[in-house]
């Protein structure tokens, strides 16, 4: 922080200097600019490592500085100054591309925590972090761009995609590529936790607080103090812990189970679920204000058969890694198993392609996987061989999707876990398709 070059933007003079001791005494070096245009001329002729900006202001607003500043070399990290309570506008300024906001009246750990994480923004944008997401499609790439804007940024986004598409790994890409990376990263299933427990999980309890809090623990905001919290399911989240969750997002603060005082935490939240959020909302399951707040930024990973130009690099990467794994050399793969891949649509995503072919790693012979080693019925293949016909890919989709697990529950005798793992999803996957598609499951034969 020290020596840190900030730019106050503010058209009220009282702000301006009253900021500007703030920072000072803090070790920065400041300069200030009392409109737009003045803010422009500074930016031109200076390089700083934070602007801190006024929302409205006489000649033009705090978000004309946003866009502005995302045409310079030098595209120092802006911060924007709300009036308390305006969620809206500070929404609207994390999507235009701010880093952060703060609400008036300043509070001082607040500002300081904004500039610490500023500075460290413009120190990481020195080295380029390799990148956790394999392939080289057009939708990867461009999610590889969308990424690398906003891991610096601390607007919440939502991760959407079907189950196994990758978005607990783009909560991780966006944790550890961006300036937070050597803090923790928390990932915490929402639909996992009972809902007793809920609130001490996430914010912790005293010791005594109640039967079984036999000493203090710290709860999950605080774990991920200075880092990233990532709520997976967050759908999966009781209507009353989202209540509480949304106080604790808005003000920056915990308060344990049996605590007196409320603690500040500086975590960004990051949420994903392979529900629709907008039907729960719609349905009353999901709060409109939680949702709102969490959605500022919405990051679609697209299904694996929309990216299948990377199947080999993804089939290689896994490949190596059980490999690696298994002190053993890579095997290759036949051409028929090639073909049998590439003509399957992957309803479980990713992960279903890795627990293919970790299988096949285990089953093949003389470091050759052959076709039959992947488990992949002709019938699915072939199938999928008339995808030049289908003229409704919902439709066809569902229809898929429908065979697939009806053939997995009559394999299962109806155990839908069973089914669940050999389709390489999770429980509440199959659950949430098979109600999607109002499959019964008692009544389904066996074979
Ligand atoms: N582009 C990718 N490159 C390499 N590995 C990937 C990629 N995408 C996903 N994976 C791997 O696939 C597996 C599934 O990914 P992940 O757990 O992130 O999916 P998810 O969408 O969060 O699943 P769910 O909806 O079931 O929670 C993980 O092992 C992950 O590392």
């Amino acid at each position: 922080m020290k020596d840190a070059r900030i730019l106050i933007v503010d058209d009220e003079a009282d702000i301006r200097e009253l900021l500007e001791i703030a920072l000072l005494r803090m070790g920065a070096n400041t300069s200030t600019a009392r409109s737009v245009s003045d803010a422009y001329a500074k930016l031109n002729e200076n390089e700083f490592d934070l602007v801190l900006t006024d929302m409205k202001m006489p000649g033009g607003d705090g978000l004309d500085i946003i866009r502005h500043v995302q045409t310079l070399k030098n595209q120092p990290p802006v911060a924007m100054l709300t009036a308390y309570g305006n969620t809206e506008l500070a929404v609207e300024a994390l999507k235009a591309g701010a880093f952060d906001f703060v609400s008036k009246p300043i509070a001082l750990d607040k500002l300081r925590s904004l500039v610490e994480g500023a500075v460290n923004i413009s120190k990481t944008n020195l080295a380029p972090k390799a990148s956790l997401i394999v392939g080289e499609s057009i939708p990867v790439q461009k999610l590889r761009k969308q990424i690398a804007k906003l891991c610096n940024s601390m607007a919440p986004v939502y991760i959407s995609g079907e189950s196994g598409s990758g978005k607990e790994l783009v909560a991780r890409a966006l944790h550890s590529e961006g300036s937070r990376a050597a803090q923790p990263f928390v990932p915490v299933n929402c639909g996992a936790i009972p809902a007793e427990l809920m609130e001490s999980e996430f914010f912790g309890h005293k010791k005594g607080s109640f039967t079984g809090a036999h000493s203090d623990k710290a709860g999950l905001f605080l774990s991920a103090n200075g880092g990233t919290l990532f709520l997976d399911e967050v759908a999966d989240l009781p209507l009353a812990m989202q209540v509480k969750l949304l106080r604790a997002i808005q003000e920056r603060g915990v308060r344990a189970v049996g605590g007196e005082v409320e603690q500040a935490v500086d975590v960004r939240i990051l949420c994903a679920t392979h529900k629709n959020l907008v039907d729960e909302v719609e349905a009353g399951r999901f709060r409109q204000d939680l949702y709102y707040r969490l959605n500022v930024i919405e990051l679609p990973v697209p299904p694996l058969r929309e990216r299948t130009s990377d199947l080999p690099m993804l089939t290689n990467h896994f490949l190596a890694r059980f490999a690696a794994r298994a002190e053993c050399s890579q095997p290759a793969l036949s051409e028929s198993a090639r073909q049998t891949l590439s003509h399957y649509a992957f309803p479980g995503n990713i992960r279903e392609l890795e627990n293919i072919l970790e299988r096949a790693f285990t089953l093949c012979e003389d470091d050759k996987i052959e076709a039959a080693d992947l488990g992949l019925s002709a019938n699915t293949t072939q199938m999928l061989d008339s995808v030049d016909d289908v003229d409704n890919i919902d439709e066809f989709l569902a229809v898929m999707e429908r065979q697939v697990l009806i053939r997995a529950l009559e394999k299962t005798q109806g155990n839908r876990t069973e089914a669940a793992k050999n389709l390489g999803i999770s429980f509440r996957s199959i659950r949430y398709r098979l109600d999607r598609l109002n499959i019964n499951v008692d009544e389904i034969d066996a074979p």
